[in-house]
């Protein structure tokens, strides 16, 4: 027979100790197939061979029955007993070569792999597809270590595009996870992965059909947003023009609306980030309990991470909110204060942007490129060369960027003496503000909470959030300072919350300097 075509999108791998004990393991994986399961592993870790070859023998029954096909994991004897359509060895296991000879051609071989080096020795030793983890913590085994979204990404991409290698994720993938893994770990050349791994999600579940069928959606909508990234067609994108037309109009909802943005801020500046807020028109929820961000993600519109002031219970509460701001589709907006300063900081920086979907990062020179190496940019071709250690510049920010938002598949903000915004396809320089701004604490968390007021009335473009939320505060900042009231900083800090709460949204138009970067 020959080998099998294969649909990855939705692998069961089971396992009978964690299988609901409100049914069979045989019903699980029927009901699995009914929710649109693609492709079945038996794994079965307590099972003598003789065991295993008879649960097997049933398993397959049902499989066959949907002509989905069966693969046997870690025993090739068992695969070859009941003539399964392959099997899946990991790296403790026999070697794929040997796999390779004693199954045969037609058969399907997958294996695990936890790094780039794993994957390509996989392509060259004959693996039908790898199975990519752990993505995230699992209770089903014990990992070494989690990649997240980026670190599956960086092994996609040592897989050339045009290879016949497929791919899947494995490791604490769930309905609300996988739309954004799908999405986030696509590699820049243009691979994706070709399906989900997943074991808990699907037989401990308590309707195996329902859990199946919403991951599968899941997969199918996150693998289309992926393409449309690589095709560079994310969106019908307003050009520059239009967007800074719709400014005044934005101020003038944002005052209207007066949304509502979930700070989990840093508390040097929670008070001036709260009260800059409420003076361009929106309001804040200062709130850092992990143990309420769910329900808090159903009633704000946005949220702003800022990891300032660093604790693990702020980490926790930032990880929570940003979750489920993604589950309830509201924008998150990513300030990673001091992101390369400490070890700590560059890792909960790496850990926030593997747990969830950033829509907008803000942040200064030293910042993004702190960022721009934890993502894998190619720091050669975008000339990151010049960033010094305060993060004073680079010498071609604009580029850099627009590589880390196309790369991140989000809007990044840098913020500076001139400020430049790019979604990696449109990317401007604002050059707006006053040199006062930088003499107050919290003058940029503040740029971040603007963003997120505008992002919350401007759900499908944040692009234009990010903008108008930067140039408001600026235009604010060009205001206070021109006051016969400002002697210096202190002054200046308390006519800027004035001057923000007396923009009027035609100046969003009339002063704004705004210009349109080209790159390639
Ligand atoms: C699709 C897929 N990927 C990875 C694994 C893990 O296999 P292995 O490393 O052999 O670990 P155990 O499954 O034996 O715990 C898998 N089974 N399937
Ligand atoms: C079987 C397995 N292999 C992994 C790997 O990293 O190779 S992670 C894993 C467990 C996946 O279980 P769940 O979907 O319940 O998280």
């Amino acid at each position: 027979m020959p080998k099998p075509v294969v649909d990855y999108s939705l692998y069961l791998v089971t396992d009978s100790g964690l299988n609901n004990p409100s049914r069979t393991l045989l019903q699980s994986v029927e009901d699995s197939i009914k929710g649109g399961v693609t492709l079945v592993q038996l794994r079965e870790k307590e099972l003598d061979t003789e065991a295993f070859i008879e649960l097997a023998k049933k398993v397959h029954e049902v499989t066959k029955k949907y002509n989905v096909p069966l693969l046997i994991n870690d025993n090739i004897e068992v695969a070859l007993a009941i003539d399964a359509e392959g099997a899946h060895v990991g790296q403790d296991d026999i070697s794929c070569v040997e796999a390779r000879k004693l199954l045969g051609n037609d058969k399907i071989l997958g294996i695990s792999t936890g790094t780039p080096e794993e994957a390509k020795k996989a392509l060259a030793d004959g693996a039908d597809y790898i199975g990519i983890g752990t993505c995230f913590m699992t209770q089903t085994k014990s990992p070494k270590r989690t990649l997240g979204p980026i670190g599956v990404r960086t092994i996609l991409e040592v897989i050339p595009k045009e290879s016949e290698l497929k791919t899947v994720v494995i490791g604490g993938i769930k309905h609300d996870n996988t739309r954004r893994v799908v999405e986030h770990s696509a590699g820049s050349h243009g691979r994706i992965v070709d399906g989900v791994a997943v074991v808990t999600g699907i037989v401990s579940a308590s309707d195996a059909k329902i859990a199946s069928e919403q991951l599968l959606r899941e997969f199918r909508i996150g693998y289309e947003n992926a393409s449309k990234h690589i095709q560079g067609q994310c969106q019908a994108r307003e050009s520059v023009e239009n967007v800074l037309k719709s400014f005044p109009p934005l101020l003038s909802t944002l005052r209207e609306k007066s949304p509502l943005t979930h700070h989990i801020s840093n508390y040097v500046v929670m008070n001036d980030t709260a009260n800059a807020t409420l003076a361009l028109g929106g309001s804040p929820i200062m709130a850092p309990s992990a143990v309420e961000a769910e329900d808090l993600s159903k009633v704000v519109s946005s949220v702003v991470l800022n990891i300032g002031t660093l604790t693990e219970s702020f980490v926790e509460c930032m990880i929570e909110a940003g979750k489920h701001a993604n589950v309830q589709s509201k924008p998150v907006i990513f300030d990673p204060v001091g992101a390369g300063a400490t070890t700590l900081r560059e890792n909960t920086t790496r850990r926030i942007l593997n747990s969830m979907h950033v829509d907008i990062i803000k942040g200064n020179a030293g910042e993004i490129s702190t960022i721009a190496k934890i993502v894998g940019c190619d720091t050669e071709s975008i000339a990151m060369r010049g960033v010094d250690s305060l993060g004073s510049g680079f010498s071609n920010p604009a580029a850099v960027v627009q590589a880390v938002a196309k790369r991140e598949k989000c809007v990044v903000a840098m913020t500076g003496v001139i400020d430049y915004v790019s979604d990696g396809v449109r990317t401007v320089a604002i050059k707006n503000g006053h040199s006062y701004q930088g003499r107050i604490t919290g003058s940029g968390c503040m740029i971040a909470s603007s963003i997120a007021s505008f992002a919350a009335i401007s759900p499908n473009d944040h692009f234009a959030a990010a903008v108008a939320g930067i140039l408001a505060l600026n235009l604010a900042g060009e205001h206070a300072a021109r006051r016969d009231d400002v002697r210096g900083p202190g002054t200046f800090r308390a006519a800027f919350i004035d001057e923000i709460a007396n923009l009027v949204p035609e100046q969003m138009l009339t002063e704004a300097k705004i210009e349109t970067i080209q790159l390639n």
